[in-house]
């Protein structure tokens, strides 16, 4: 049986430092599966349990010479204080010390070499402050405190036998930095003027740090999502405790307690109203904006308001059972994983830097065969080797994986992982169950009907025998059933069935009172060979007007029936239009036979129509859809149709309330406004534009850059790439891109719509 561990990773200083990471855990004996995320610095390891545990997995990542940490979600209240805290890590201050001493120590450098690199003479710089050795004892520090991560990643990487950004780094600074040093205590016995270049691994050194600084601090705000859901938890609870009532800290709430919630506060855990009233804002957990009415039987979520009134409640579930902590660690676990997008990105750094290195080594040997120039051979091929760092693409996906996941918990859509965020985007044709997607899922017994002249005649006994039965049925249609009679005055308490068995997709049928009774659909009637000419019209009629007809014989007897009707959700008809108008071929599933479906389809202007699919025909009706070469997502309640939303290429589930069906699908949608359909869709399609636009920043600066820093322009313009500007470069294409996905944060429904 496998087991899934998520640890926190430490030490990471670019894409390939994953790629070394993943490649360390997939060869663990025990590990079956394993994705490593560079931005959200976090290992999803799938594992047996009787091969291996989470700490041998711990530690043979820090064995490789990476922290790991496991996020262990026993304590969900410590964790929940840790990720509340703001994220001013040790890391970020480390940085912060060394972008500041290496940039005081790269401007002295800099102004010392003013007047060699512009030609201009300075008198009010001294000579002194261009001497050699002053120069080599200021860049020491820089070159090997500062840079000492870069050394330590490179030695990393060595270790895995791959190289990566800071191999590239510690290359290029340490051939400026000990050439400089040959030059300055080896006087050359030539006439050419060999200068040094202390301050340019310097500078480099400095704009990196600085650009993995910004980095850092902006990367804490992807996970802003998860900080935000967490800050929702109340620290008290009001919990009546021998007739009194007591604050008591949220983690010592127990279930069963009894909590008593005032007008204004927040509900502390999950549970059932059992006195009192209410309305209650949901929406930071549900994103419903409007308020929701609450009495006594109603559940309750933790982490949401009370508005008008006070009422106690009996605490269900606390801690890490709670939705709240449930989305959490769902968003948490999404945020870690991979969209397919970045296997491409993978891929590409996974052999770029030896490729790089190469062209370093080919620029240097070309350009001193022909110029004879050893200074300009060394520093072509030190722009190449700083111009070329791939760190980039390595934040390209994940940070806006990050953004799009957080943003869509905001408006209560959760996403299982970034491969149905990126699915979305593609999703050509939408199946919508009809029963609880399209309608409100309440369905009500409006007609009754009974056939004249039968020896049972009597309306409110076949609504017994009716209810009878359908109180051992959990569909909504039985409910339906059971509610009406109750309405009518009929007694359904006793009973005395015998064989009561359903037929999904059919109806139900037992032995009341020692008469065979049969409640379901025409179809099947006509299978059992029921006559059902009597009441033909009627239920013609009812149908044509969208109502469900459910059937009712006794002994092989048609004896009535009746008329069942489920409004459309309110927002049911825009939905669809705004799906057909974003391009989507939009089709209705139901059970339902196929004149209702037909009306109801045409109500909310839906064409394709796949009525009279049993439960266990629906999932083959998707996969028949998939046959056209479609991209097919499936939206239904979550529950009855699990094999169908797991068949689509993304299973969207509706969960409502706190019903939260994660399980089966791969989107929750947990209010049932069908417009989170929408927004997911344009979440995806964000999102996946705002990937590209990542990929681009990332891949523009190497694809101008190395040629240019190869000194391509040279001969023509004498144009090179200063590894300096290089090094800026480098720097700004991270922070481009980092900034580029925080963008998305500012997603709206509604406003990417294409
Ligand atoms: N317990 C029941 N009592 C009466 N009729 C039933 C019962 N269960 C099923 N049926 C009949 O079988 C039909 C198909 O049921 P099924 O559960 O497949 O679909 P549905 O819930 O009506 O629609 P959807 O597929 O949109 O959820 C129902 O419309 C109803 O006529
Ligand atoms: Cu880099
Ligand atoms: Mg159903």
């Amino acid at each position: 049986m496998t087991q899934t561990v998520t640890l926190k990773l430490d030490g990471m200083s670019c894409a390939a430092c994953a790629n070394s990471i993943e490649k360390v855990l997939k060869n663990l004996a025990g590990v079956e599966d394993c994705s490593v995320n560079f931005g959200a610095e976090q290992a999803t390891v799938h594992y047996n349990p009787e091969q291996i545990q989470p700490k041998a997995v711990a530690a043979s990542i820090d064995a490789a010479g990476f922290g790991a940490e496991i996020l262990d979600d026993q304590d969900w209240y410590k964790l929940s204080d840790n990720l509340t805290q703001s994220p001013s890590s040790t890391t970020s201050q480390q940085l912060r010390l060394k972008v500041l001493i290496g940039g005081i120590i790269s401007v002295l450098l800099m102004v010392g070499s003013l007047p060699m690199m512009t030609g201009i003479p300075m008198a009010w710089i001294p000579a002194w402050a261009h001497h050699p050795i002053l120069q080599f004892i200021l860049t020491v520090p820089v070159q090997f405190w500062c840079g000492y991560s870069f050394y330590g990643g490179a030695l990393k990487a060595l270790k895995q036998r791959t190289a990566t950004m800071d191999t590239l780094i510690a290359l290029g600074t340490s051939a400026a930095f000990f050439y400089s040093l040959v030059v300055t205590f080896i006087p050359a016995g030539t006439d050419q003027d060999l200068g040094v270049y202390y301050e340019t691994s310097a500078v480099v050194i400095t704009l990196i740090l600085l650009g993995r600084w910004f980095e850092d601090r902006a990367k804490g705000q992807t996970s802003t999502a998860i900080r935000q859901l967490m800050g929702l938890q109340a620290k008290t609870a009001r919990v009546i405790q021998d007739g009194q009532v007591v604050e008591i800290e949220i983690a010592s709430v127990q279930p069963g307690d009894t909590v008593l919630v005032r007008p204004g506060e927040k509900i502390p855990v999950d549970g059932e109203i059992i006195e009192g009233q209410s309305t209650v804002d949901e929406a930071m957990v549900t994103g419903e904006s409007q308020p929701v009415q609450k009495q006594p039987g109603d559940l309750v979520i933790g982490a949401t308001l009370n508005k008008t009134g006070s009422f106690q409640f009996r605490a269900t579930h606390v801690g890490k059972e709670t939705v709240l902590a449930q989305i959490v660690k769902l968003v948490q676990e999404a945020q870690g994983s991979k969209a397919p997008i970045q296997r491409l990105a993978d891929q590409v750094t996974g052999w770029f830097v030896p490729a790089v290195i190469t062209i370093a080594v080919l620029t240097f040997i070309v350009w001193l065969l022909t110029t004879q120039t050893l200074s300009l051979a060394l520093i072509t091929a030190v722009g190449v080797l700083i111009i070329a760092c791939p760190c980039a693409l390595g934040l390209a996906t994940p940070t806006s994986v990050m953004v799009g996941t957080g943003k869509g918990a905001e408006h209560g859509i959760l996403i299982k992982g970034a491969e149905s965020l990126e699915l979305a985007h593609k999703i050509q044709t939408i199946v919508l169950d009809k029963t609880g997607t399209l309608t409100e899922g309440k369905p009500t017994v409006t007609d009754f009907m009974a056939v004249k002249g039968t020896s049972h005649g009597n309306e409110l006994h076949l609504l017994q025998l009716a209810s009878i039965i359908e109180s051992h049925s959990e569909h909504p249609l039985a409910e339906a059933v059971v509610r009406y009679a109750q309405a009518q005055g009929v007694d359904v308490s006793l009973s005395d069935t015998q064989n009561f068995a359903a037929i999904a997709g059919q109806g139900v049928q037992a032995q009341v009172q020692g008469r065979q009774v049969y409640i379901g659909t025409q179809r099947w009637f006509q299978t059992l060979k029921i006559k059902t000419d009597a009441l033909q019209t009627y239920a013609h009629q009812w149908e044509i007007q969208s109502k469900t007809v459910i059937w009712l014989a006794v002994d092989h007897q048609l004896e009535a029936i009746m008329g069942i009707a489920d409004a459309l959700k309110p927002t049911s008809i825009e939905v669809v239009q705004t799906l057909k108008q974003m391009g989507l071929e939009v089709v209705m599933l139901t059970g339902d036979n196929q004149r209702t479906a037909g009306a109801i389809a045409a109500q909310a202007h839906i064409e394709q129509v796949k009525a009279e699919v049993r439960p266990d025909q629906k999932a083959a009706a998707i996969q028949q859809l998939q046959a056209n070469g479609h991209i097919v997502a499936m939206v239904g309640d979550g529950i009855n149709d699990a094999p169908a939303l797991a068949q689509a290429d993304v299973g969207m589930a509706i969960g409502t309330g706190t019903d939260v069906a994660i399980a089966a699908s791969d989107i929750t949608l947990i209010s049932g406004d069908l417009q989170s359909i929408v927004t997911a869709i344009q979440l995806s399609r964000a999102t996946m534009g705002n990937i590209r636009q990542n990929l681009f920043f990332a891949f523009i600066y190497n694809i101008i850059g190395i040629p240019v820093a190869a000194g391509i322009l040279y001969p023509f313009w004498g144009l090179l790439l200063n590894p300096m500007i290089a090094g800026a470069a480098m720097a700004f294409s991270s922070v481009s891109v980092v900034t580029n996905a925080l963008r998305l944060r500012r997603f709206q429904p509604g406003s990417f719509r294409q």
